[in-house]
This record gives C-alpha cells, structure tokens and sequence, in this order.
C-alpha cells in the first residue's frame, strides 16, 4: 500500500436543509495528520490527511455544532488522533474509541476523561483480520459508566451476529443499520432482519447513514430513501445521524456532503423527528450531563 487516497468532497455544497441548533454530526471521523498521527501498519487503506481543522470547518459549513469522532479502522487501536479532535474541539466533539481487549482499566479510564464515550467493534472482513467476539464480550463488560458498544457488521452476517449483541451488556449501537441491500425497500428481508434485531432490545440504537455506500444510484437516493424512512419513524428514540465524513474508503464516489445533509429531510420529514434524530438522541447517549 503506498498510494494515499482523499476520499472526501473538496468543496461540499451548503446544504438546503437547516438543521436544528444544537444538531450532532453523530459519525465522522479524523485521519491523522499522519506526520503526527501515523497510520496502523495494519491498515487497508491510506488516506490523506483529513485533520480536526478540516472537520470543524465541514462541521460549521454544513450547520452542525457537535460531532461523534469514531476511530478509524487506519488508526488501529491507538487513539492519539481521535483524542487530539476531541481535545481541540472545546467541548464539541466525543468520540467511540477502537482498542485492544487486554486494556487496562486505567487505559479506559484515560480514554474516558479525553471524552471517549463508546468502544467500537469492527465486523468487516475488508477493514480488519480479525473480529473475537470472545475478547470483545469481554472488555464490554469493564467499560467505563455511561459508555456503550458500537458495532460494524454487514447484512450478510446479521444471523451470526444475534447472539452476540445479546450477551451485550450495556447499550448498543449499530452502525449504517448494518448495511442493508435497500434496493430491497422497506419491507425486504433486510430490513425486516434489522428490524428484528432492534426488536430484541429496547438500547438498541443505529445510524441512518452512508446513503452513499448503500444505494449506488447516488444522489437524491430514493431507494435510501424509501427504506429508512420507516425506520427513523418508528425507532425515532433509537435512532443516530452522522455525515461519515471523511468518507472512508469512497474514493471512486466522493459523496458531495450537503448532498448527504439533504437527505436527512427525506427520511424525517416532520420537526420533531428531526429534532431527534439530530440533537436530542446523540446527547443522551454523549452529552448525557446536559441532556434535556
Ligand atoms: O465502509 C467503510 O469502509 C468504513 C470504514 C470505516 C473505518 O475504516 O473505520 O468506518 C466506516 O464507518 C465505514
């Protein structure tokens, strides 16, 4: 691997839609700088640089006032890159931390004070080698107070993964709703699969995101559309909203952001939906200290 790849738009359009104040881009993430931050060698993939600066200014652009950092896959299990835009956020931003699942409670404890509030576990066989649910299972059950599990997974291994989130022993949130086919629409066995899922428990909670990895018809992505819709109103407390920005791994479509933000409309179409899935969710789960 030696050729960096920019996966991202360079000049996103103002989005149409406003969003509330006070809304929370729930999943984005920082690639390095890599002269400060390196990459993992065990990474799939290269980026550019797509540093706290770059996010901020998507942030304000696109009429957002906090952001979700998850790490990414690239940075491995070290989190130097994910804490210093936290740490540079004043207070806007909290991330989902990856680790190694021999932690130290102190190890966890340090991610907690630089605003870690979630560990993410990463199913896809193209971003990582290996996925032990054993291990996992395990380092859920020492996480710090208020924290949860973000999970990874495609539709292909939702069966596989039941289980699993059972034994969960604190919330759940999954994300890109697990990659549903939704060309399918709304009432196709994978949405009906997901929704089972989310049916099991009442803390599971997903991310209506990434219109851009799963209907290929690119913008203004009706198939999404007319599948998620549903599901944001009838899991409207559930559900998370994020731009995915920088876009890991969309280097052949650079999906155009304000684009992404005008999808958000479409699949809540009334205020308060809106106002859920855009504020008052994420700060339960992340700001939970100044929750309404
Ligand atoms: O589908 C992907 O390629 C992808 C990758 C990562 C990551 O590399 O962490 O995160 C995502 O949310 C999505």
């Amino acid at each position: 691997m030696s050729e960096r790849i920019t996966s991202w738009h360079s000049n996103p359009s103002v989005p149409a839609f406003t969003p509330p104040p006070g809304a929370v881009d729930a999943h984005c993430h920082i690639f390095g700088p890599m002269a400060e931050f390196p990459f993992s060698a065990k990474s799939k993939y290269l980026p550019e640089d797509a540093g706290p600066d770059m996010l901020f200014a998507l942030r304000d652009r696109l009429g957002f006032a906090r952001n979700v950092i998850v790490q990414a896959s690239c940075h491995g299990t070290d989190n130097a890159a994910t804490l210093n835009g936290i740490a540079k956020s004043n207070g806007k931003a909290r991330g989902v931390a990856v680790v190694d699942p021999a932690i130290s409670a102190e190890e966890l404890a340090a991610l907690d004070a630089g605003g870690m509030r979630g560990v993410r576990f990463n199913f896809l066989k193209r971003l990582v080698d290996d996925a032990p649910k054993d291990k996992f299972l395990d380092v859920a059950g020492r996480l710090p107070e208020g924290w949860h599990v973000v999970i990874y997974f495609e539709a292909d291994i939702l069966e596989e993964m039941r289980d699993f989130v059972a034994a969960i022993p604190v919330p759940v949130v999954i994300d890109h709703m697990g990659r549903p086919d939704v060309s399918q629409g709304p009432d196709g066995p994978d949405m009906r699969a997901f929704r089972s899922l989310l049916d099991s428990r009442d803390d599971i909670w997903t991310k209506v995101t990434c219109p851009d990895r799963l209907d290929a018809a690119g913008p203004p992505y009706a198939d999404f559309v007319r599948s998620v819709a549903p599901l944001v109103a009838d899991y409207a407390d559930r559900v998370l909203w994020g731009t995915d920005w920088p876009h890991p791994n969309q280097q052949d479509i650079l999906p155009d952001d304000g684009k992404l933000v005008d999808v958000i409309p479409q699949i809540a179409p009334i205020e308060e939906l809106q106002r859920k899935l855009l504020v008052d969710n994420p700060m339960r789960l992340y700001w939970p200290e100044e929750a309404a």
